[in-house]
């Protein structure tokens, strides 16, 4: 005897741009999305019985149906607004995921000034939620990945275990070079709630890891992690936990010495692997 312990289906990497024609000015999004439905979907499975099948093709065009009904300027409110509509029209559904990715699109300044329709991308940096509604209530989570940074001071790694396999050398100046992913989980009231500005959320957290990165005085990968997603628990009341991966990008000092030259810390060679991997998840006790 089998039984079916879990199932979903959808559509993924939906993409799409919106532009907005405001007055004298442009908005630029792109985004993908993804949308998964659970529920009444064992019979779907066993028998081929598609009469519950809401199909995946249509939940494609639900999207830019929404797209272009929505006002929705951050992808936090447009996945609400996917899940509304979504769990309203389909009784045979128990919960809907939504995850949308947005790419960065810059205003160009052009002659020192905001150019009202052209834009850059920006690095890879990407911005993304994901929500999941059910009948009782709503789960948001966002985050962004890809977030290169490096400091080029105030780091160090010194007094760790040194065995016969050891090779590293410890250094109380080195660079710091990461890929930053974080996500952080909105507290119920915020993923349910409306007239919630997450754009400027998620600039608050963004901008207080990004600023802790750079005054802290780095002990480890670890240690400047963990003071990260401490300083956006404590400065931003809407999120009760985040999970930071920092993978630590080696840069090695070149070895001058064979050309009679000295190396302050001035020339590396920057490697993408092995990499380091550093992960933690931490929430207010
Ligand atoms: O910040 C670091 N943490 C480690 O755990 C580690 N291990 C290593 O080889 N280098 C580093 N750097």
């Amino acid at each position: 005897m089998i039984e079916m312990t879990a199932n979903r289906y959808g559509k993924s990497r939906v993409r799409l741009v919106k532009v907005t024609h405001n007055e004298g000015y442009h908005e630029l999004y792109e985004w993908m999305v993804e949308v998964l439905l659970e529920g009444d979907y064992e019979t779907a499975h066993t028998l081929g019985d598609n009469s519950k099948i809401l199909p995946t093709d249509t939940m494609k065009n639900t999207v830019y149906f929404l797209a272009r009904e929505s006002k929705a300027t951050s992808i936090e409110v447009f996945a609400q607004e996917m899940g509304a509509f979504l769990m309203g029209r389909n009784p045979q559904v128990s919960a809907v995921h939504v995850k949308i990715e947005a790419v960065m699109w810059k205003r160009l300044t052009i002659d020192g000034s905001p150019h009202p329709d052209s834009f850059m991308r920006g690095s890879n940096e990407r911005q993304i939620t994901w929500l999941r509604q059910d009948r009782s209530g709503t789960k948001l989570r966002s985050g962004l990945e890809d977030l290169v940074i490096m400091k080029t001071a105030k780091s160090g790694f010194e007094d760790y275990i040194v065995d016969e396999l050891t090779t590293l050398k410890p250094t109380a100046d080195r660079l710091f070079c990461t890929a930053l992913t974080a996500d952080w989980v909105y507290s119920g009231a915020i993923a349910g709630g409306g007239g919630v500005d997450f754009n400027a959320l998620r600039e608050e957290i963004r901008e207080t890891m990004l600023e802790s990165f750079a005054g802290h005085d780095s002990l480890s990968v670890q240690h400047t992690l963990y003071a990260m997603g401490e300083t956006a628990l404590n400065k931003v009341k809407a999120i009760t936990e985040v999970h930071l991966l920092m993978p630590n990008k080696h840069c090695i000092p070149v070895d001058l010495s064979r050309f009679g030259q000295e190396n302050p810390n001035e020339i590396f060679v920057p490697t993408d692997e092995p990499h380091g991997t550093i992960e933690a998840t931490l929430r207010r006790k």
